[in-house]
């Protein structure tokens, strides 16, 4: 038997990609929405193929002494894969804005011009060991009439392989080219090297992870990158804010998941009501096994009300604990939290508790981060909570898509005109 070539398969994944989205950005609306609703059928009838491949996936992580918040992120519970086709079927119902055109205006020489969205083409996706992403990014590359070649985390290949399968048989049903959706069939990170090193195939590539790989991305990448990074994201509890209100917000944005990256890492609380509101969420983090790691005012604080707090050094604020772990830091005032998350949060979400309208306007201008948020949750930023159908991730990017990326994100506008035989003079 001949030894798997990295490079050739990932030279067969481009080419066939590339034919697929000329085809997949003529494709009728009607018909990716029957291979939307065929895939949701697919998920919700899947046999016993998919079950073994998710357990198998299961039994390494464990063997493999993966953390448990890791573990829980490859299930593919019902539950899960209910969600997911729900995804899909509320993804059909959806709009089709590829083809659409707007603000389309006379211009003083006659000629009318407008904009109409179109397909990006190819995307690359290189995410987390999380299978039901695969199924997210296959729909909205479907949806959105693009071509995808999705290259999950190593630990998730066996679940991936089988919702891929899933995929393939949807598109085939309707007769769409089944190299539209593509997944790679190595865990070799050498395929990751080639897959953002192939501008003749793909168009963009968006990578969903971490620090390490961002820095893999960012050196050798020869395509155009959204990226989906790390989420450093605080919630601040101003001098004003509602202390019921804080708990709530605060206890749900660190602890209701610790694993994703819209979890709070850091609490930033204004000296005034430090000492009314530290020793309260002190007890709920205490009786979750959250670990405090406080300034030398939280410290204080938290122990002064019986509790344990364990001393911040420098690297707590800007890291990312995807854990029962939290940073804690008492400010002066709506200026140093600004100051502070601007320094060091990822840009990803931060939230203000508050009940101080200036307040809030200055935290929604000026914190530089993809989502901001007033009085909730920074778990809310999410595709699906954000009414975008489904995500393809969180964009930490600026430019082409910022924030949770749906279709519009994985599309474009190009210019149209039309004339009636007007020359330029
Ligand atoms: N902004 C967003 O939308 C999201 C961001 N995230 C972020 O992802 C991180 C958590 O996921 P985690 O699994 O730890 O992320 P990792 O960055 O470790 O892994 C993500 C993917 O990147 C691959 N990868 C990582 N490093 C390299 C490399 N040097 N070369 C090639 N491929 C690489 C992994 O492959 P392999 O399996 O081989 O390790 C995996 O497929 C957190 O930082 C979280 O915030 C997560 C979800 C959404
Ligand atoms: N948008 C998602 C975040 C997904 C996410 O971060 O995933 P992960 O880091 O793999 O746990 C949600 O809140 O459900």
């Amino acid at each position: 038997m001949n030894a798997f070539n990295v490079n050739e398969h990932m030279q067969a994944l481009g080419l066939q990609a590339k034919a697929a989205a000329a085809q997949m950005a003529r494709a009728d609306a009607a018909i990716k929405n029957k291979a939307l609703k065929a895939l949701a059928r697919r998920l919700r009838e899947a046999g016993p193929e998919l079950a073994e491949a998710n357990a198998r996936d299961i039994d390494r992580a464990v063997a493999a002494g993966l953390s448990a918040p890791m573990v829980d992120r490859l299930k593919l519970t019902p539950k899960v894969l209910a969600t997911v086709a729900e995804g899909c079927e509320q993804l059909a119902a959806m709009p089709d804005v590829i083809g659409e055109i707007i603000g389309m205006k006379q211009m003083p020489s006659g000629i009318r011009v407008g904009q109409m969205r179109v397909p990006l083409g190819v995307f690359g996706m290189i995410f987390e060991s999380r299978p039901n992403v695969t199924i997210e990014a296959a729909s909205l590359a479907i949806k959105s009439g693009n071509a995808a070649i999705l290259r999950g985390g190593s630990e998730a290949i066996e679940s991936n392989k089988a919702l891929a399968q899933l995929v393939s048989e949807s598109l085939a049903e309707v007769g769409l080219p089944v190299d539209a959706v593509q997944l790679v069939q190595t865990t070799d990170r050498e395929a990751v090297g080639r897959l953002i090193a192939m501008p003749e195939y793909v168009d963009v590539i968006i990578p969903r992870g971490g620090k390490g790989l961002i820095e893999r991305i960012s050196r050798e990448a020869k395509v155009p990158v959204i990226k989906h990074l790390d989420g450093n994201c605080h919630v601040f509890v101003d001098d004003t804010a509602d202390i019921d209100m804080a708990l709530k917000i605060v206890d749900n944005a660190k602890t209701q998941k610790y694993s994703p990256c819209n979890a709070a890492e850091g609490l930033l609380v204004t000296g005034a009501v430090a000492g009314k509101f530290l020793p309260l969420i002190g007890q709920v983090f205490a009786a979750k096994g959250v670990e405090m790691r406080c300034d030398a005012a939280a410290g204080a604080i938290v122990r002064g009300a019986g509790l344990n707090a364990v001393d911040a050094v420098e690297s707590d604020w800007s890291e990312e604990y995807l854990a029962a772990v939290i940073s804690i830091k008492v400010v002066k005032d709506v200026d140093e939290a600004i100051t502070h998350i601007n320094r060091y949060s990822s840009h990803h979400t931060d939230a203000i508790v508050t009940r101080d309208h200036i307040h809030a306007q200055r935290f929604l201008r000026e914190v530089d981060s993809a989502s901001v948020m007033v009085n909730t949750s920074t778990r809310f930023a999410d595709g699906f909570e954000f009414g975008l159908g489904a995500e393809i991730g969180i964009s930490t990017d600026k430019f082409h898509a910022r924030g949770p990326v749906g279709i519009e994100g994985l599309t474009s506008l190009k210019y149209v005109v039309l004339g009636q035989g007007e020359v330029r003079t």
